[in-house]
């Protein structure tokens, strides 16, 4: 069990990237999604050890992350948004080099390991090859080999599938939904597929603040009965965004699909239409429905868990 509270951050440059966030997150797989700048990272280096908040605490299985964070080093596996590998070193080496820094010390048992490693990420064919010649997907594969040394019980993904193809991408999936079985997995991402398809409980980041938190399909639900669709020429875009709450745009076959939300038939030309995850995402980020603070607060539906009280 994962407990956030009251974590708050602000660079030096001013930008307040967390403001008081709470956050309890339990056994399997967790997504926090958001926009780019939204916080996500912030919270996930956080959370990693790797830097410090002003302010709030963490506690992982009753202990103190931020006051001890050796107590959670032994059992954390951080696959970072970026990472850099040493020119020329073979997946094999680097991971008994990572092996060694977490403390594996029995070499039988870490070759051990390192071995059902490579053969779960499915790198075993490319052990002695250099990591830093791996396509973005071997890559990939590899940061979660090297996240998972030491069967971490607390695995923290930030954004793991950008730049994959879809086939790696499903892989990847599969490997996190596995894992997940007896592990807290927090994966941070902007791709609202990548939730919706992984995480039975997620919560969204905006501007530094949680503003929803609970299943996909609650989350989805609150826009049932209210969500309507319309095919319009791209020069009336500007027109129908001045008259109706519109949740998102885009271009379908030359033409400018529009969702908009209404609690009847907005205009002539609307169908209702079922909404999915990124209707309710759109909604939420712009205000429309959602958060206890928000523009939207009025249409509060009990199904949104709003941030938890501190
Ligand atoms: N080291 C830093 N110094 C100053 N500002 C920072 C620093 N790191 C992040 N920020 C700012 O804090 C805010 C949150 O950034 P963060 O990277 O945590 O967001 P994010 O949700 O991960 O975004 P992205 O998806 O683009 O990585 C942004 O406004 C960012 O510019």
């Amino acid at each position: 069990m994962l407990e956030i509270r009251n974590l708050s951050k602000r660079y030096p440059n001013g930008v307040q990237a967390l403001k008081g966030i709470n956050l309890t997150v339990a056994t399997g797989m967790f997504g926090l999604l958001g926009p780019n700048g939204a916080g996500k990272s912030t919270l996930m280096r956080t959370l990693a050890t790797l830097q410090l908040p002003d302010s709030g605490q963490v506690r992982f299985n009753g202990n103190q992350v931020l006051r001890q964070p050796q107590l959670l080093r032994p059992v954390l596996g951080y696959l970072p948004q970026d990472f850099g590998v040493y020119p020329g070193m073979s997946a094999f080496s680097l991971l008994e080099h990572f092996a060694l820094l977490k403390g594996l010390s029995d070499k039988k048992a870490r070759r051990r390991q390192i071995d059902a490693l490579l053969e779960l990420t499915n790198l075993s064919r490319v052990r002695n090859k250099a990591v830093s010649g791996f396509s973005g997907g071997m890559k990939q594969r590899f940061g979660i080999a090297q996240a998972l040394l030491g069967a971490p019980k607390l695995l923290i993904v930030d954004e793991p599938t950008a730049g994959l193809d879809p086939e790696e991408r499903n892989r990847f999936h599969n490997l996190l939904s596995d894992l997940s079985e007896n592990t807290v997995v927090i994966l941070s991402t902007h791709i609202v597929e990548d939730i919706n398809n992984l995480c039975p409980d997620m919560a969204i980041l905006a501007q530094g603040e949680i503003i929803a938190r609970g299943a996909p399909d609650k989350l989805t639900a609150m826009l049932n009965g209210r969500l309507w669709r319309s095919q319009v020429e791209k020069k009336q875009l500007n027109a129908c965004l001045a008259r109706h709450q519109v949740v998102s745009h885009r271009l379908v076959a030359g033409r400018v699909e529009v969702r908009a939300l209404a609690d009847a038939c907005p205009a002539a030309g609307f169908e209702p239409v079922q909404p999915d995850l990124e209707d309710a995402y759109f909604s939420l980020l712009n205000g429309h429905v959602g958060s206890a603070s928000g523009p939207g607060k009025n249409l509060l539906p009990e199904t949104v868990i709003p941030a938890e009280a501190s």
